[in-house]
C-alpha cells in the first residue's frame, strides 16, 4: 500500500492500552511495511525508556522529544506509525497531523484495565490504575476523535482482527465512493475531521 498525501500509511493514536504498538506491528506486516513508534523513537533519542524520563527530566521534557520525534516521523516514515498515547496533547503535535490518516484504536475502560495490568512502564498509571485510566479516557476521547479519519473499536476484539479492520478501513478510505460510514455492526467507522473542536485544522484528510 502506498500513499498519495505522503508519510505514513497510516498514523495510529488512542489511549494506553488501545493496542497502537501491537496492531500496529501486526498491520504493518500485513501491508509490507516497516512499523515505527514514536514512544521508541524517543527511548532511542533519549538513551533510556520512558518511565526514567518522566522521572529524571519530567513530563514537557518528554513532550517536547515527542514532539520532535513525531515531527521528523511524519516527514521520513512511510509505513504505520504508532504515537505513544498522549502525543496528540499537545497541540503544536496535533497540528502536525493535518493531511494524515490518522486511525483512532478506541477501547474502553474495562479492556483498557485489563491490558494495562498493573501500568508498568507507564508512569502516568501511578496510583490507582483503574481510576487513572477513566481519568485519562475521560478527558482524550474528545481529542482523539478530533483527529481520527477512521475510528476501529477494539474493545472484545484480538489485535489481529483489530488490524485487519484498520487495514479494511485504509482500503475503504482508498476506494472512491467507498469512503462512507460502514454499515452498523462493523469495526470501523470514518470521521468527519475536527468535528469535536479540538484539531487546530481542517483538512479534506487526517
Ligand atoms: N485487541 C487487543 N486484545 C487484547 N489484548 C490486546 C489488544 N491490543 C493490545 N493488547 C495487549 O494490551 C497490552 C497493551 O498493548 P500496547 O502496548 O500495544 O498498547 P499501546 O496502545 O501501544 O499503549 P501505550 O500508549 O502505553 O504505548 C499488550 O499486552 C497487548 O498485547
Ligand atoms: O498516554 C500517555 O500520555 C503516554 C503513553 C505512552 O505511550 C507513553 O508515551 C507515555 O507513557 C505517556
Ligand atoms: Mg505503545
Amino acid at each position: 500500500m502506498s500513499t498519495d498525501h505522503g508519510g505514513p500509511v497510516a498514523v495510529l493514536v488512542g489511549t494506553m492500552g488501545a493496542g497502537k504498538t501491537t496492531v500496529g506491528r501486526l498491520l504493518a506486516d500485513a501491508l509490507g511495511v516497516t512499523f515505527l513508534d514514536s514512544d521508541h523513537a524517543v527511548e532511542a533519542r533519549a538513551g533510556k525508556p520512558v518511565q526514567e524520563i518522566f522521572v529524571d527530566d519530567g513530563e514537557a521534557a518528554f513532550r517536547a522529544l515527542e514532539r520532535a520525534a513525531v515531527a521528523t516521523a511524519l516527514d521520513e516514515h512511510d509505513g504505520v506509525l504508532a504515537l505513544g498515547g498522549g502525543a496528540v496533547l499537545d497541540p503544536d503535535t496535533r497540528a502536525l497531523l493535518t493531511g494524515h490518516r490518522v486511525v483512532f484504536l478506541r477501547v474502553g475502560l474495562s479492556d483498557a484495565v485489563k491490558r494495562v495490568g498493573l501500568g508498568a512502564g507507564r508512569p502516568l498509571l501511578l496510583g490507582n490504575v483503574r481510576a487513572r485510566v477513566k481519568m485519562l479516557l475521560d478527558e482524550r476521547t474528545p481529542v482523539y476523535e478530533g483527529v481520527a479519519t477512521l475510528t476501529v473499536d477494539t474493545d472484545g476484539r484480538s489485535p489481529q482482527e483489530v488490524a485487519a479492520e484498520v487495514a479494511s478501513g485504509l482500503r475503504r478510505l482508498d476506494t472512491p465512493g467507498l469512503d462512507t460510514p460502514s454499515p452498523s455492526g462493523s469495526g470501523y467507522s470514518t470521521t468527519a475531521p475536527g468535528s469535536s473542536g479540538y484539531s487546530t485544522t481542517e483538512s479534506e484528510e487526517r
